[in-house]
């Protein structure tokens, strides 16, 4: 019985709702959140680390511009990730959105969920973020079809000792784990560990199908419907 292995953006949801709703959402709330909740060690913690890495940057202003800086660049840094999770966890607590999830992807995680296949997360969105997701998506709360989650504590996506790292903390058999992303790099990534993988190439994400060689010998299907695990 395989595991699953789930990406978010381009996968189960659409880049637009990650790049137009949550982080403009994010940029917008820094500066209120870090002026308010700076001083919370929890919060303390990651800011620091970005003053450290970025040498000389200590005022929480600059921080505040570094970090608007790394959601304009779409860095996948855990710091960043870790406060994104935090402020938008106000914007889905007063309902200001709710996280898109494609239909298809609902119901064969459903399918899969009832089946007995085990599902698990991994994104470059904080732990806590992709729990908000799923709690809050436009499918109502699906938290309860996810067993495990993983983000960056475990290492980059493109980098195949995450997926070992992952397949350990999953305690299976590497064949065993179906990987589902958009993006080859990671597939290739988590194919090098001994995952299977799947391409996800959808066209509201990616107007021109990907096919040939820029599958990079990936199996590709559309959307969750054609999925077989
Ligand atoms: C689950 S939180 C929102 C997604 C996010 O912040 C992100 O960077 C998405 O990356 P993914 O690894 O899911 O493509
Ligand atoms: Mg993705």
């Amino acid at each position: 019985m395989k595991s699953i292995l789930t990406d978010i953006e381009g996968t189960t949801s659409s880049i637009s709702f990650v790049k137009d709703v949550l982080f403009p959402y994010a940029r917008r709330a820094l500066p209120g959140f870090v002026a308010t909740r700076g001083k919370d060690p929890d919060v303390r913690r990651w800011l620091d680390q970005v003053a450290a890495e970025t040498g000389g940057v200590c005022q929480d202003e600059m921080i505040v511009e570094t970090l608007q800086g790394w959601i304009d660049q779409d860095r996948k840094h855990t710091a960043l990730k870790a406060l994104q999770g935090m402020m938008w966890k106000d914007g889905y607590g007063q309902a200001d959105f709710t996280a898109h999830i494609y239909p298809d992807a609902v119901e064969a995680l459903r399918k899969w969920h009832a089946a007995g296949h085990s599902i698990s997360v991994y994104s470059s969105g904080s732990v806590p973020a992709q729990k908000l997701f799923f709690g809050h998506s436009d499918a109502g709360d699906l938290t309860g079809l996810v067993t495990d989650w993983f983000d960056t504590e475990y290492g980059g996506k493109r980098e195949a000792d995450s997926y070992r790292r992952i397949v350990q903390a999953l305690d299976v058999p590497a064949a065993q784990v179906l990987f589902l992303s958009d993006v080859v790099e990671e597939l290739d990534a988590a194919r090098q560990a001994g995952l299977d993988t799947v391409l996800v190439d959808r066209r509201q994400d990616y107007p021109t199908p990907r096919t040939g060689d820029a599958t990079h010998g990936h199996a590709r299907v559309e959307d969750f419907s054609a999925i077989t695990p």
